[in-house]
């Protein structure tokens, strides 16, 4: 794999963040140097909900994949915001997102680039990528498949960034077949019309997965077992659709889709919902180095297997963007022996890109040295310092 440290992979660093009302943060004005940031402090006091504010400059409904009102701080206006000054290779960029006290609904956020509004989160990718591995992914493997086409469809993204758009539309497309199905008078002309809809975004949904899974692959394939400190993951889609149309190009895929949904209709009448499509596929992850399903691994193999395809997936965004990914690790280290740790921090740093880490002991970061700049939070309060 490319080192993605190598001088043509630029580098986006958050040089301050400023939090208004969210969540037990009142009032959070933070100036950073550009290096990684390592957050101590005990349970409760704040330091995933930083990461999750961070995770809401990219796309989605950030890392907790809470609804926009629920972030806002209890006992605050209502609303809440999110400020980031980013230096990137191009020059410093501000990105804001928020919710008005007014806002009315959990549905939507502002987003504000160079001080204009911007029409879709999607535009925050032109800036920075942010990935993030927290403890409640660590049930990923042996939870259910929605939970695993999420998490595959976040990766898509972070090399596609039509994906997320092209995925809204799809499902939108799919509950409005479903309504029809429950319509004893709807007409075939309707379910047409529909069909096609679904046949072409599910396709184009279909094809970036697929892709992603090949790219993966190969980015793995490269990383010889013994060099990493981390299990290698291997991806594969697992569905009736998936199967049916391994190989084909994309209107092969969008007529065999339009033609499954068109033939299946009375079956999908009778379950009240469609059942075939990349909605109902499932993301199946090995443990390349022991040829194994990952969920009949140990959970701390899980937990190892999670950090290196997390680590693999960040290489492969640095590596296909020409950009290090802002990386949000939340109590991971405290699940390393100090030889895990140590090899984590030399891998972080070639990727290149800046990290926020998080965990209740200093001396989990001891390795780090001056990679990062650390700070202790207590009750929604940042200090310099462990
Ligand atoms: N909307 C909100 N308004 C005010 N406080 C909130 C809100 N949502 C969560 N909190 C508070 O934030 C705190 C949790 O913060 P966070 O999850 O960041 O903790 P943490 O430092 O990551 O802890 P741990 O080490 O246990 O994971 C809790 O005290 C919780 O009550």
């Amino acid at each position: 794999m490319t080192d993605a440290s190598s001088p043509s992979v630029a580098r986006v660093a958050l040089t301050a963040l400023t939090l208004t009302d969210f969540r037990n943060y009142a009032h959070l004005a933070l100036k950073l140097d550009g290096r990684s940031v390592v957050l101590v402090g005990a349970n409760g006091s704040g330091k995933t909900n930083l990461l999750e504010a961070v995770s809401f400059l990219s796309p989605g409904r950030g890392l907790r994949r809470a609804p926009y009102d629920t972030v806002a701080r209890s006992g605050g206006s209502g609303g809440w915001t999110v400020h980031a000054e980013l230096e990137t290779a191009s020059g410093p960029v501000a990105i804001g997102t928020g919710i008005a006290p007014d806002a009315g609904g959990p549905r939507s956020r502002r987003i504000r680039i160079d001080g204009e509004d911007a029409s879709s989160s999607d535009a925050l990718l032109s800036h920075l990528d942010v990935v993030w591995l927290t403890p409640a992914m660590d049930g990923l493997f042996t939870g259910p498949a929605g939970d695993r086409r999420r998490f595959l469809d976040r990766l898509v993204m972070g090399l596609d960034p039509a994906h997320g758009r092209n995925a809204t539309r799809y499902e939108k497309a799919v509950r409005h077949r479903n309504r029809l199905l429950e319509d004893p008078g709807a007409d075939a002309g309707w379910f047409d019309a529909i069909e096609t809809e679904i046949a072409q975004h599910g396709a184009a949904i279909a094809a970036a997965r697929a892709d992603l899974v090949a790219r993966f692959r190969n980015a793995i394939d490269a990383i010889p077992p013994d060099a990493s400190a981390f299990p290698r993951a291997h991806l594969a889609l697992d569905g009736d659709f998936e199967a049916r149309t391994d190989g084909a190009d994309a209107q092969e895929r969008a007529e065999t889709f339009r033609r499954l949904l068109s033939e299946g209709r009375p079956r999908d009448r009778a379950a009240g919902r469609t059942l075939t499509g990349p909605h109902r596929a499932d993301l199946v992850v090995t443990h390349a180095d022991k040829a194994m399903p990952a969920a009949q691994a140990s959970t701390g193999e899980q937990k190892a297997l999670l950090i290196g395809l997390i680590l693999a997936h960040a290489e492969l965004i640095a590596d296909a963007n020409r950009r290090a990914p802002v990386l949000l690790l939340d109590e991971v280290a405290a699940h390393l022996d100090p030889n895990r740790r140590a090899a984590l921090y030399d891998r972080l740093e070639r990727l290149g890109g800046q990290i926020f880490m998080t965990g209740t002991d200093p001396i989990l970061f001891e390795a780090i040295g001056e990679r990062a700049e650390i700070f202790h939070v207590a009750d929604g309060r940042l200090a310099p310092g462990a």
